[in-house]
């Protein structure tokens, strides 16, 4: 029987959590998702039994009980909680290693752990936002969605790592309808739903409450809502955020389209923080990630829960499967 190809893990920063997620991800699964981890070795907490190979092929002849890692080296140890700027742009490229490996067939799927943002961009003059950004440029495509999904919600922030004051600026009718359009697909494609139904909320308080609080609902959300919804989509709203997401009205929906980032990771992160699982949608190819971030504040103390990396690579390997 052919082995299924691995999923490739991007080692993250350094000095986060992300070696040790992965590292206890790939111990608690057990060989159950095929996996490949890049980045420095010496970066892998103590006593991780690893080999370095060159290809992710080779990592089917191994032992289950040794962790295969494409290595690089990045010249120095990792120091829990203290990004090496020398690091930032390994970091960076180990996720662009991931996405060729992905992308020439040698990887089912890419699995990033995370990145610090500001230590990329202090290290390595990092133009991107965040893996999403910089995904899609070496995607070669102009728009993705960025889907965080648990067993209990699934939702889309339409603008993605931006500042509060630039949202009413980057939130436009061609914006939001491309964000329903992708995750549409991507429900229907990768997460095996045929026919999504999308919650979309309001920008303002109490969806603008007739143009007392806003004036964007009324003004071009509701009509592409209804527009999209004569068109064959299944769409409600412009609803209230703040009561969109109570347990009787998450069963009405397959995944919520918010207006901005803290709309959309508020309520999933405060649900499922352990099991969530960052998607990227609109790529050529399948990533997924844990929610967490680098968590500077428990680095290399052994404590960090591994619960969303294994749920990143059980996804990423699910999506593969069915793409
Ligand atoms: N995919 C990514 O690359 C990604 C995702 C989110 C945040 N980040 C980045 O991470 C950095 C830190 O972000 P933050 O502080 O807002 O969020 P964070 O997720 O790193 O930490 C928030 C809190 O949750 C705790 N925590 C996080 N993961 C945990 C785990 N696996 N087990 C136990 N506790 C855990 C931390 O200790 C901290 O108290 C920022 O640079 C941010 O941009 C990156
Ligand atoms: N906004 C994401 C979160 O808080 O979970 C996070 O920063 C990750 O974004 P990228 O996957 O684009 O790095």
């Amino acid at each position: 029987m052919t082995q299924p190809l691995p999923v490739v893990i991007s080692c993250g920063e350094p000095a986060g959590i992300g070696p040790e997620v992965a590292a206890r991800a790939w111990a608690a699964l057990a060989g159950e998702v095929p996996l490949v981890w890049l980045g420095d070795p010496a970066h892998l907490p103590e006593g991780v039994a690893h080999q370095v190979i060159t290809q992710p092929q080779e990592a089917a002849g191994l032992s289950p009980d040794v962790l295969p890692v494409i290595a690089r080296d990045f010249g120095s140890p990792a120091v829990a909680g203290q990004p090496d700027p020398a690091h930032a742009a390994h970091v960076i490229d180990m996720i662009a290693l991931g996405v060729s490996l992905v992308r020439d067939g040698a990887a089912s799927a890419l699995c990033t752990a995370p990145i610090h943002k500001k230590a990329l961009k202090d290290g390595a003059g990092f133009a991107y936002p965040g893996h999403t950004e910089y995904l899609a440029a070496l995607g070669s495509v102009d728009e993705v969605v960025m889907m965080l999904a648990s067993e209990q919600l699934r939702v889309v922030p339409a603008t993605i790592h931006i500042a509060l004051d630039q949202v009413p600026l980057q939130l436009t009718p061609a914006r939001l309808r491309r964000v329903i359009e992708i995750t549409h697909a991507g429900l229907q494609t990768q997460f095996g739903i045929k026919a999504p139904r999308l919650a979309i909320a309001g920008l303002n308080p109490h969806a603008g409450e007739g143009g007392t609080m806003g004036k964007q609902e009324d003004a071009w959300i509701a009509p592409l809502v209804a527009e999209m919804i004569s068109e064959g989509f299944e769409l409600s709203g412009p609803l209230p955020a703040d009561t969109m997401f109570h347990a009787a009205a998450r069963s009405r929906y397959d995944a919520a389209i918010a207006m901005y980032h803290d709309q959309a990771l508020i309520p999933i992160k405060t649900l499922d923080f352990d099991k969530g699982v960052n998607v990227t949608l609109g790529l050529p190819f399948i990533r997924t990630s844990p929610d967490h971030g680098t968590a500077f504040d428990i680095a290399g103390r052994g404590i960090a829960n591994p619960a969303s990396m294994i749920e990143a690579l059980k996804m990423a390997q699910k999506m593969a499967g069915s793409a």
